[in-house]
């Protein structure tokens, strides 16, 4: 049975947003079962977890012979290897993938630089200027994407793992106010978290922070 790694106790309080839930909800696409290895932070950076993940982070994924880190790649490696997570057809197949890398490499790095600057720069000096620069990154890939979703359910025909990172990526905007100004973008979102296999992720990674924080 595959091993993931993820937050003994995380930071973002159980609400989803460590990256080990993209892992989770795969799994639970596919009805594949996983154990999960939890780590505190100072775990993450002494060697025998380094050995795993040379930036000494979270998740990796173990299984056999096999250790992989980079949740993109986990969530690909889990995808190509059982059905639920990619169309059969070539051609739909590799747009599904094409949009694992939008979420990854498109979509997430603005949300990412918002997030951080909201939970790391508002002592600045210039972080009332720069906020509305980071907002308005953010609002033009909600724009384009929601140009591109229009009345679709999906991304690309059927839920893919391409929707799988979209959603997650797309939910870290869920208490900054953005996605209000975009309700089918918002619409979207709620569709994947309104999936079972999202709710058991979900659930799962709740419970490790609820029992990190029963005293
Ligand atoms: N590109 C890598 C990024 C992995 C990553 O960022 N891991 C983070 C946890 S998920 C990122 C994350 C952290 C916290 C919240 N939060 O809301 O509190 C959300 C997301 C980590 O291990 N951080 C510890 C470290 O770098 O030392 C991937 O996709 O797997």
């Amino acid at each position: 049975m595959p091993t993931i790694t993820a937050f003994e106790n995380s930071p973002d309080r159980g609400k989803g947003h460590a990256r080990d839930m993209r892992v989770r909800w795969a799994f639970e696409e596919v009805g594949q079962p996983y154990d999960v290895r939890l780590l505190s932070f100072a775990a993450m950076k002494q060697p025998a977890h380094l050995a795993l993940h040379p930036f000494g982070q979270i998740p990796t994924y173990e299984d056999g012979d096999l250790t992989l880190f980079e949740s993109g790649a986990i969530v690909l490696h889990i995808a190509e290897r059982q059905d639920g997570l990619l169309p059969k057809d070539a051609n739909a197949r590799a747009r599904a993938i094409a949009w694992m890398f939008a979420a990854l490499a498109t979509v997430e790095p603005p949300i990412v630089e918002l997030t951080m600057a909201m939970l790391f720069e508002r002592d600045k000096g210039w972080y009332a200027e720069r906020l509305p620069m980071l907002h308005d990154r953010v609002r033009v890939r909600l724009g384009e994407l929601s140009r591109h979703i229009s009345e679709a359910d999906w991304l690309d025909g059927a839920f893919s793992a391409g929707d799988l990172m979209m959603v997650t990526v797309l939910r870290r905007l869920n208490t900054s106010g953005l996605l209000d100004e975009f309700p089918d973008i918002a619409a979207y979102v709620a569709r994947g978290e309104a999936r079972p296999a999202f709710r058991r992720a979900f659930d799962a990674q709740l419970a490790v922070f609820n029992a990190a924080s029963r005293p």
